[in-house]
């Protein structure tokens, strides 16, 4: 297995890589943003990819909801949770924090540390960076660069960076979420405990559409566990949404809601089912149950089979 990431090394996102089991010792390769990593799996340069989509504070990563939403298909085939903290590391010359005039890291990073920045540098200009990592590295090699960054404690330690303040962000226990991405093949297994995921583009902006969608989840009581409203790009006022929800392909409840979603919104993407990160809380009542849909489906089978030709 050849695995890409959203690098370099030492991002958030390489440690979700490192979950996944066998990742440790085969080849990993960084890429330096989403769309980067995913045309890599795309062109079979790499066979998987991981790349985040979406944090407890700051929501949802559009460069990547978007990118997996269209263009060549893709499937994702697990998740990863990991917590995240910062750190605040600095050039060697600087000692205060009154001395900080410019701050560089990902725009997550930064979202989830605004309340601590303001408070603390509020003069310090933010400088965008393609990754924690990448605006860490920056203050080893460009000595006309930002004079901080804001990263992950790990890429500051093994980088021998200077830490002047931990665990500045705003929200302690904080979780990014990253899916790994393959080209569409097999679909994992059930395991008891999945996601699924989908695209569902708006087919007519028109009254009670987005009821029509949902409509086809409540009443297979399929629990949503995302949803996500994003711009098509093809001019004001179109959307897709892209959603979670609990439960795999192969439960009949999950397998009848997407038949029922592709009658109401016949270019749907199906990202593919996967087992969940953490236990899903949603249960399922007895008329949802595989049992229940097979014995409706047989029963109907049966009155057909009544039918006059
Ligand atoms: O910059 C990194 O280290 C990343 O892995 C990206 C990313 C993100 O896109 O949300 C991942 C986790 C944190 O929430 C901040 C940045």
């Amino acid at each position: 297995m050849i695995y890409t990431y959203l690098g370099p090394a030492g991002t958030f996102t390489e440690a979700a890589l490192l979950q996944v089991p066998g990742a440790r010792d085969a080849e990993r390769i960084p890429s330096a943003n989403v769309n980067a990593a995913l045309d890599k799996v795309r062109s079979g340069e790499a066979d998987a990819a991981m790349v985040p989509i979406e944090n407890s504070v700051e929501g949802g990563v559009s460069a990547t909801l978007d990118a997996i939403a269209t263009g060549e298909a893709l499937q994702i085939m697990r998740e990863a949770l990991v917590t995240i903290s910062f750190v605040l590391a600095v050039r060697q010359n600087i000692d205060s924090l009154e001395q900080i005039r410019s701050v560089s890291t990902h725009g997550h990073a930064w979202a989830q540390c605004r309340g601590w920045a303001e408070a603390n540098i509020p003069g310090a200009e933010f400088v965008p960076a393609s990754s924690t990592a990448a605006g860490a590295l920056a203050l080893l090699d460009d000595e006309t660069g930002h004079d901080a960054a804001i990263c992950s404690p790990l890429v500051a330690r093994e980088r021998g960076l200077k830490i002047l303040r931990e665990g500045i962000e705003d929200y302690q226990g904080a979780v990014t979420r990253f899916v790994l991405v393959a080209r569409p093949g097999p679909i994992p297994a059930p395991t008891g405990v999945d996601k699924s995921t989908v695209i569902l583009p708006l087919a007519e902006d028109r009254p009670g559409a987005l009821m029509d969608i949902l409509e086809q989840f409540v009443v297979r009581g399929v629990n949503l566990s995302r949803i996500e409203s994003r711009p098509t790009g093809e001019g004001m006022g179109k959307y897709f949404f892209s959603v979670d929800v609990d439960g795999h392909l192969a439960q009949e409840r999950v397998a009848d809601a997407l038949a029922g979603l592709h009658r109401v919104c016949p270019d749907l993407r199906f990202l593919g089912s996967y087992p969940a990160a953490e236990g899903l809380s949603s249960s399922v009542d007895a008329h949802n149950s595989d049992n229940a849909f097979s014995k409706a489906h047989a029963w109907v089978h049966g009155l057909k089979t009544r039918l006059a030709t």
